[in-house]
């Protein structure tokens, strides 16, 4: 959590690049898709082509920072370890003047958090295990990579034209990265970075979770699990038990693939 401290320093220091502005010799920013805690994205185009990119600058508060520039650098590391249509393409990564920006493929798509709180989709029990099913296939490119996303949340997982695409990889390591060392009072946080392939398969669980509630209509005051309130298979919900990790969770991510396809070949048959 920020502190107030921070906060000032951002809200004076981390502005936003006017539209117009260059960046590189090639890039005009168009304007701000997003502000995280650790960049500003934009769409930007790239004027020896024509075409449109997204491109992610580090805050500059960050950029005043070792660990700052550390996690840029790492970001775009991995994001050129990262291949395949399922992940943005990362095609530049420029310095100026002391501040740091990652130009990538603009992914023209809709994410999962804007489907379901902006459009109102519904995902019944068969459409999220169809979605989890190809997130898998595509987590499964990045796991046989050595790579652990770590952040696959809503607001990052993105429908184009009915295909799945994954962004921001600020958090993602490589599986023989050292664990970093997390508040021991947070043990969900724990989870959460793992340095193995459940900290993805806890996060799927989450998506999942946010995709069938998007269906649920509270017909009571009091607050019931998760378990109590959706109405899914029995079957499935073993499922998420093992990625939530409440029941012995799994290791990899084909046993995760193999029990979604088993699972929904019985469902569909129902
Ligand atoms: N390649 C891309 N194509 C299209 N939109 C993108 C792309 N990358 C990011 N965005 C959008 O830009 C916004 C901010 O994205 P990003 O995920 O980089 O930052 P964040 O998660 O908000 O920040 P941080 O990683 O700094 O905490 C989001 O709305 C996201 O959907």
């Amino acid at each position: 959590m920020a502190t107030i401290k921070e906060k000032l320093l951002r809200f004076l220091y981390d502005r936003p690049l006017k539209s117009g502005s260059r960046v590189g010799a090639n890039y005009e920013i168009w304007h701000v898709l997003g502000m995280g805690s650790y960049g500003i994205t934009y769409t930007a185009e790239d004027k020896m082509t024509g075409k449109l990119c997204a491109i992610k600058q580090l805050r500059p508060t960050k950029a005043k920072t070792v660990s700052g520039i550390r996690s840029f650098q790492r970001e775009a590391e991995l994001m050129r370890a990262v291949s395949g249509s399922g992940f943005p393409e990362l095609y530049d990564v420029i310095e100026q003047d002391g501040s740091y920006f990652l130009v990538m493929e603009y992914v023209d798509g809709r994410t999962f958090e804007d489907l379901i709180f902006e459009d109102g989709r519904i995902f019944s029990e068969v459409d999220t295990m169809d979605v989890l099913d190809e997130l898998c296939t595509l987590v499964s490119v990045l796991h046989t990579q050595g790579i652990y996303h770590r952040d696959l949340r809503i607001p990052n997982i993105l429908d184009v034209g009915g295909r799945l695409k994954i962004i921001d990889f600020g958090l993602a390591c490589y599986q023989d990265d050292d664990p970093e060392d997390e508040d021991p009072r947070y043990p969900e946080k724990q989870v959460m970075r793992a340095v193995s392939p459940s900290s993805d398969f806890y996060h799927m669980g989450h998506f999942a979770l946010f995709l069938l509630y998007s269906g649920f209509e509270p017909s009571q005051k009091k607050e019931r699990t998760w378990e109590e309130e959706l109405s899914v298979s029995q079957e499935f919900k073993k499922v998420l038990r093992k990625m939530l990790q409440i029941d012995s969770p799994y290791t990899e991510v084909h046993q995760v693939i193999n029990d979604l396809r088993e699972l929904k070949i019985m469902v569909k048959k129902r």
